[in-house]
């Protein structure tokens, strides 16, 4: 069995070399002659899998992306040629919360604010949207949810968008649809963009195309412009660098990018070929997973904001990243290679904080 995946796809020798023969390449390089003889293929999300790529895959049975989203792939055309898929629903998405706990945190140290009573809405309230609700909650803040899809079910429990689009901060957390009843390419479009006030703060770590790039560098040049936290951008790897200056904080799409999420998103693809070949599965992820750096803090008392602040920085340092991004902005192929070196990254829950009776697990520590 030969199988193609992702260079960027931790462990996928350890899973798969027993029983295939494994080639990696760069995702954005992957190309149909490739293909010709491969059984298996395993993207993640910069691999567009279409009629164009598989034009000469006539061996492929299986195609898996190690990834939440999977606007990336035409699963239609894959059940109309009977190649098994498979997605990783929720892999990353303790990763998205740690990202959004660390980005309201420096977004705080930025505007002087207790976050605790601010509003904060969620627009898309599943799997990564629900876990930065709950983050959010824990910080004491007021949690607006807005899905249109789930309110068709709990009418009471959500918000209109227009009315999410007045908290303090407005965090997006929908797939990358173009069409249907609910699309959410450009869902943040010119008109809305222009309605927000100058004191709000906005949020993208969901796809860049949701959020329309070039009006948001409009408002940011005027006299009132928003404060911007953007992990994704429009047609990426490309970002439109006159923005980046605005954006007080800026990541090349690594809001998912725990070593754990990683590690979950090559585990459901490793599950799902098992079960489509008939295969017990021999390993757990947490086997995979080394220690992690700092395993555990005592605390002489129950952090404050501020002490929060540096406790996730020990874990996760999100300005670090920011950094790095505004360092290579404008090197060929910066975006591609920051994320291709991403420096391993372990989750919130890596790390027990010991001396303190308060429930910090609702944060994303270990209980
Ligand atoms: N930056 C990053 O590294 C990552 C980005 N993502 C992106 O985040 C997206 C969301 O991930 P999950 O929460 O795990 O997906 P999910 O499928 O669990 O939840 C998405 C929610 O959005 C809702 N939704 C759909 N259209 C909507 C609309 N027009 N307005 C409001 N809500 C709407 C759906 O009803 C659903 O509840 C993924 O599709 C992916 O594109 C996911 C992981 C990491
Ligand atoms: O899971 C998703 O959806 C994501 O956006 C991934 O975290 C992105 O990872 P890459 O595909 O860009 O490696």
């Amino acid at each position: 069995m030969k199988l193609l995946a992702d260079e960027n796809m931790p462990f996928v020798q350890e899973l798969f070399g027993d029983w295939a023969e494994v080639t990696t390449c760069p995702g954005r390089e992957i190309s149909p002659g490739q293909l010709r003889d491969v059984d298996v293929l395993l993207v993640r999300s910069i691999t567009r899998v279409d009629e164009a790529l598989l034009a000469q895959a006539g061996r492929l049975a299986f195609v898996g992306t190690a990834t939440i989203g999977c606007d990336h792939v035409d699963t239609g055309l894959l059940a109309r040629r009977g190649i098994g898929f498979a997605s990783a629903p929720g892999c990353n998405k303790v990763a998205v919360g740690d990202y959004l706990l660390a980005a309201l945190l420096r977004v705080a140290v930025h505007k002087g604010w207790q976050l605790a009573g601010k509003t904060l809405a969620v627009i898309g309230a599943g799997n990564t949207g629900s876990e930065v609700a709950g983050r959010a909650r824990a910080l004491g803040m007021e949690v607006l949810l807005c899905d249109p899809l789930l309110a068709e079910r709990d009418p009471t429990a959500f918000v209109e968008f227009d009315q999410a689009l007045r908290a303090d901060i407005v965090s997006f957390h929908v797939p990358l649809v173009r069409d249907g009843e609910h699309p959410t390419w450009h869902l943040l479009d010119e008109a809305r963009i222009a309605g927000l006030d100058g004191e709000q703060v906005l949020i993208n770590a969901c796809r860049g195309d949701v959020w329309d790039n070039r009006a948001l560098l409009q408002r940011q040049q005027g006299p009132e412009p928003l404060t911007l936290v953007m992990d994704v951008w429009e047609h990426e790897p490309e970002v439109l660098a006159p923005l980046v200056p605005h954006v007080l904080l800026a990541t090349p799409h690594i809001a998912g990018y725990s070593l754990e999420g990683k590690v979950r998103g090559t585990f459901a693809l490793y599950q799902a070929l098992c079960t489509q070949q008939g295969r017990a599965v021999a390993v757990t992820p947490g086997q995979l997973l080394p220690s992690p750096p700092v395993a555990a803090v005592t605390l002489a008392e129950v952090p404050e904001q501020a002490l929060l602040e540096r406790l996730v920085r020990l874990v996760y340092d999100i300005e670090r990243d920011d950094l790095a991004f505004r360092r290579a902005l404008g090197q060929p192929g910066f975006f591609d290679r920051l994320r291709k070196d991403y420096p391993q990254r372990r989750e919130l829950g890596s790390l027990r904080l010991l001396g303190v009776d308060n429930d910090l697990a609702a944060l994303g520590f270990k209980a």
